[in-house]
C-alpha cells in the first residue's frame, strides 16, 4: 500500500492533453501520481490545468464524494517516477519519440510493473520492439476528457502477459473506470473507426457542403453523436489527430486516413483546437 492508501501509485509520463486528464482522474480519486515530461515551463503549467480539471470534475460530479486528493508531484526526471505500480506513457504520437520514452523508463522499473502506452494508433507490440520487458508491456486508450468517459480500450499486445493486464485492470478499477479489451491492429478500434470519419467530415468543410456547425449539428441531431465529429477534433488536439492519421495511413495504406489538406494547414497556422484557443472553432480562455 502506499502512503496514500491506495493500492497503486502512477508515474504518467507526458503533461498534455491526456497526461493532464489521467493525472486529474487519478488525483480525484486519492491515487498519487508522478507526472514527468521534458521542461519546466510545460509542467508548470499543467498542474493549473490539473487543479482547473479537478475542480470541474468535482462540480460535475464524477469523482468519488469526500476523497482526499492524491500527490502530485511534477518533474523532469523519470527517476523520480520508477517507484510506481503502473506507468503510463501519453507523450506526443510520433513511435520514435515514445519508443525512447518507453526504452528509458522500463529499464528504471521492477519485472512486473505495467508500462502502459496510450497511444491512439500506433500497434502495441510495434512499441513493445523498445521496452525491456514486452510481458509487462501494453496499450490503453483513455479519452478526452479522462475524468468524463467511464470506459477505457485496453489493448492487449501479442507479447503482453497475463499478470500485466491483471494489474492494470486492478488500477484502472482503482481509477472508476471499465476496462474493454481489444486485439492489437493500427487504431484499435476507436482510433481505427473514428479518425477517418473526422477526416471525412474535414473534408466536407473543405470542399464547401457545410461549415463546421451544421455538419456537427446534423452529426449531434440526426445520428444523436453526443459531440460532432469537427469539436471532437478540436478537444483531441489537431496536431494529435494528424499524426494519429499519419500512423494509420502509412500502417494501412488506407487513402481515407490521409491527412486532409484543410486539416494540415491549421495544424501549421497553430490553430490546434482546444489546447490554442482555436481550431474549427474560438476558445475563449476555455479549458484545454
Ligand atoms: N488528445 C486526445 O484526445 C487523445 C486521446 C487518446 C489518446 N491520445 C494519445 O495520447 C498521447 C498524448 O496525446 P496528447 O494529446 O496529450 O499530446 P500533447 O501534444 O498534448 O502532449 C504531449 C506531451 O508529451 C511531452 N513529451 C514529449 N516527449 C516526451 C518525453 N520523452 N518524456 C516526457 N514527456 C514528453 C510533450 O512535451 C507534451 O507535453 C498520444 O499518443 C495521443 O495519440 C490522445
Amino acid at each position: 500500500m502506499s502512503k496514500d492508501h491506495t493500492a497503486h501509485r502512477l508515474t504518467i509520463l507526458g503533461a498534455g492533453v491526456m497526461g493532464i486528464g489521467i493525472t486529474a482522474l487519478a488525483l480525484g480519486f486519492g491515487l498519487p501520481v508522478t507526472l514527468v515530461d521534458v521542461d519546466e515551463t510545460t509542467l508548470a503549467a499543467a498542474r493549473e490545468k490539473v487543479r482547473q480539471q479537478l475542480k470541474l470534475a468535482r462540480i460535475m460530479g464524477t469523482l468519488p464524494d469526500g476523497a482526499e486528493p492524491g500527490e502530485l508531484v511534477t518533474t523532469v526526471s523519470l527517476e523520480e517516477g520508477a517507484e510506481a505500480t503502473v506507468v503510463i506513457e501519453a507523450v506526443t504520437e510520433l513511435a520514435e519519440v515514445k519508443a525512447a520514452a518507453l526504452a528509458k523508463v522500463s529499464a528504471l522499473l521492477s519485472p512486473g510493473t505495467p508500462v502502459v502506452t496510450n497511444t491512439s494508433s500506433i500497434p502495441v507490440d510495434e512499441l513493445a520492439d523498445s521496452v525491456a520487458r514486452p510481458e509487462d508491456f501494453l496499450g490503453t486508450h483513455f479519452m478526452n476528457p479522462p475524468y468524463l468517459i467511464p470506459m477505457v480500450e485496453v489493448i492487449r499486445g501479442r507479447r503482453t502477459g497475463a499478470a500485466a493486464e491483471a494489474t492494470l485492470k486492478s488500477a484502472l478499477q482503482e481509477l472508476g473506470r471499465t476496462p474493454l479489451v481489444v486485439n492489437d491492429n493500427p487504431g484499435f478500434v476507436t482510433s481505427r473507426v473514428l479518425h477517418p470519419m473526422i477526416n471525412d467530415a474535414v473534408r466536407v468543410v473543405q470542399e464547401g457542403t457545410a461549415p463546421p456547425e451544421t455538419v456537427d449539428a446534423l452529426f449531434e441531431g440526426c445520428l444523436g453523436h453526443r459531440t460532432g465529429p469537427l469539436r471532437t477534433a478540436d478537444l483531441i488536439g489537431l496536431d494529435n489527430l494528424a499524426d494519429s492519421l499519419r500512423v494509420l495511413y502509412e500502417r494501412t495504406g488506407d487513402e481515407g486516413c490521409k491527412p486532409n489538406e484543410l486539416l494540415l494547414r491549421k495544424v501549421r497556422e497553430g490553430d490546434l483546437g482546444r489546447k490554442s484557443g482555436r481550431g474549427f472553432y474560438e476558445y475563449g480562455g476555455q479549458l484545454s
